[in-house]
């Protein structure tokens, strides 16, 4: 059976640099997989490859059997694949209904034409936007802040609205970069449930950066451990946090 996504001896040479070092794995569609590993292990490396944004020097990397790794950023978004950024921003004077919206309008955009010369149905396609955006941010318990502007939002229900606006396009495959840096413990556990909800119920495959260890074996099905560029350790939680390369490496003891 084809993987939704595959990775075969990815690697990145930055002038002499493996910052990126014959790194394999697969992720399916409602699976949650995180990366972990130390500064400069290669994590963002990997995400920065994978969805287009650094060239890779070798290997593949392959979404639903499809090659993707020579492939513009742009391109590989409209196959499906969104990510976040570390600092991935919302437009600070839109309300948070509004910049959901605006991750909607990737799907809606082939109505252009129609925009131009129906704007009957353009408005009808707008207040079915608003109607989805309300319906996503009710499912993710953020229904109350819809109209308030998204600047004045915390940081962290920041980060949950741009995970909300990225997924709200039904993308079929998902790049979190550490979606639950500086969140109160509150909205950690926010957190965990949106991604658990989003792949269990919705089957969306999750690959996830992430260091708050508690989220990443609470929430992920497999991890993949890097150092220095590579894949040391590769399983599920309850394997990772018995791998004695990993207590070396990656927690400085064993
Ligand atoms: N554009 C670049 N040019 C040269 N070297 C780079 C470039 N991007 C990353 N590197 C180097 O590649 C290595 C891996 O970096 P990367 O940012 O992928 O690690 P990381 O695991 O994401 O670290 P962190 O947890 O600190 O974000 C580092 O040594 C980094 O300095």
């Amino acid at each position: 059976m084809t993987s939704l996504l595959t990775v075969d001896h990815l690697g990145v040479h930055f002038s002499g640099l493996k910052a990126l070092d014959d790194v394999s794995f697969s992720l399916e569609a409602g699976q949650v997989r995180a990366v972990i590993g130390p500064n400069g292990a290669g994590k963002t490396t990997l995400f920065n490859a994978i969805s287009g944004y650094v060239r890779p020097t070798h290997g593949s990397v392959r979404l639903n059997g499809a090659e993707i790794a020579h492939s513009s950023p742009h391109s590989i978004s409209a196959r499906g694949l969104r990510r976040t950024f570390q600092n991935g921003g919302l437009f600070p004077a839109l309300t948070v209904l509004e910049n959901v919206m605006t991750g909607l309008h990737m799907q809606t955009e082939g109505n252009f034409i129609q925009i131009l010369f129906g704007l009957r149905q353009a408005r009808q396609a707008e207040r079915d936007a608003a109607a989805k955006a309300r319906r996503l941010l009710k499912l993710m318990k953020m229904d109350q802040m819809a109209d308030i502007p998204a600047s004045e939002l915390s940081g962290g229900q920041q980060r949950i609205v741009e995970i909300i606006r990225t997924v709200a396009s039904e993308p079929p495959l998902l790049l979190l970069d550490e979606p639950a840096v500086g969140l109160s413990p509150i909205a950690r556990a926010q957190m965990m449930e949106i991604i658990k909800r989003l792949s269990g119920e919705n089957g969306v495959g999750i690959l996830l950066i992430e260091h708050a260890v508690e989220l990443v074996m609470a929430a992920a099905d497999r991890i993949l451990v890097m150092a220095a560029g590579m894949r040391i350790a590769e399983g599920t939680p309850a394997e990772i946090r018995n791998d004695k390369t990993v207590l070396e490496a990656y927690l400085g003891h064993a």
